[in-house]
């Protein structure tokens, strides 16, 4: 007799009232919340978290989550011309973040446990827009992946996780020698040449055609990261300064995570989408 469920939750820590759905499938167990499609907790094992939440995340009122695993669809960061043809005042990251998306599939077996989410584009507003977007969520004993799935268009994707560290200043992120683009100077292309990434500051790069597969590394534990259907991988670090202006972010908050985004940026592919992220804990 397995223990594998999905059950409903209303409330997420402070995050009062906030739609959510629970998987737990052996040992590990995950939350969902409809609003967003935003992944909130991963726990491969009882007494470890892999993603960072802000303490001080809010909902509702048109505020994404801070924290967990937030969808960003059709656009990334700003709305680049060809997503916004009048002009209009449109939210960072696109518009899925906000809105409450429908279940539509839910399985449970000895092996897996998966929920799907899904969104209808009824007010993108630009032409070729894709018509939905999906998200499925499965979770093993051994790993937690999400995919997003969406039909023709012009679109870009990320999976913008958000990872739990114990300090920031112990993490390093391999392999990411290639090319990069440092948002932090206007998108200026650079070179990184060592494999690794670590945090000593602020950090905003796109790096461009990743590998596969990412590893997380901190003191005493890993985390996997594979992802597919990307054609760049970002990284994201707020570091001091900026996390003070964040106001769903603690002043400290920075040095408790990194963000590892699967992302799918080109404006010129306009492929069904099918981009993935699976999580793995090393321990
Ligand atoms: O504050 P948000 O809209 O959630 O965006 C948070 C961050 O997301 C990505 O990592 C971008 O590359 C950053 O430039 C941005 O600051």
């Amino acid at each position: 007799m397995t223990s594998n469920a999905i059950t409903q939750l209303s409330g997420f820590g402070q995050l009062k009232d906030l739609p959510c759905y629970v998987l737990r499938c052996g040992q590990a167990s995950a939350v969902i919340s409809r609003y967003g499609a935003h992944l909130l907790s991963y726990k491969p094992k009882a007494e470890v978290e892999v993603i960072y939440l802000s303490p001080e995340a809010v909902w509702q009122n048109n505020t994404p989550i801070r924290g967990g695993v937030p969808v960003c669809w059709p656009w990334f960061g700003p709305a680049a011309a060809e997503f916004n043809p009048a002009a209009q005042k449109l939210p960072n990251h696109g518009v899925v973040r906000t809105e409450l998306w429908h279940v539509v599939k839910e399985s449970v077996t000895e092996a897996a446990v998966s929920i799907e989410l899904r969104i209808a584009n009824k007010t993108l507003p630009y032409a070729n827009a894709p018509s939905y977007l999906s998200l499925t969520l499965q979770l093993t004993e051994e790993a937690l992946t999400l995919k997003l799935n969406s039909d023709q268009g012009v679109q870009q994707a990320a999976l913008h996780s958000y990872f739990n560290v114990d300090s920031v200043h112990q993490v390093c992120v391999s392999t990411l020698a290639g090319d990069y683009l440092d948002k932090l100077k206007a998108g200026e292309r650079s070179v990184q040449r060592q494999p690794e990434l670590k945090f000593t500051a602020e950090v905003d790069r796109v790096y461009l055609d990743t590998a596969a597969e990412l590893t997380l590394q901190q003191q005493g534990s890993a985390v996997q990261i594979t992802q597919q259907g990307h054609d760049a991988s970002v990284l994201w670090n707020p570091w001091a300064e900026k996390a003070t202006a964040l106001k769903d972010l603690p002043d400290l908050g920075y040095l408790d995570f990194v963000c590892v985004e699967t992302a799918r940026l080109s404006l010129t592919n306009t492929a069904p989408l099918q981009l993935v992220q699976q999580i793995r804990y090393l321990g």
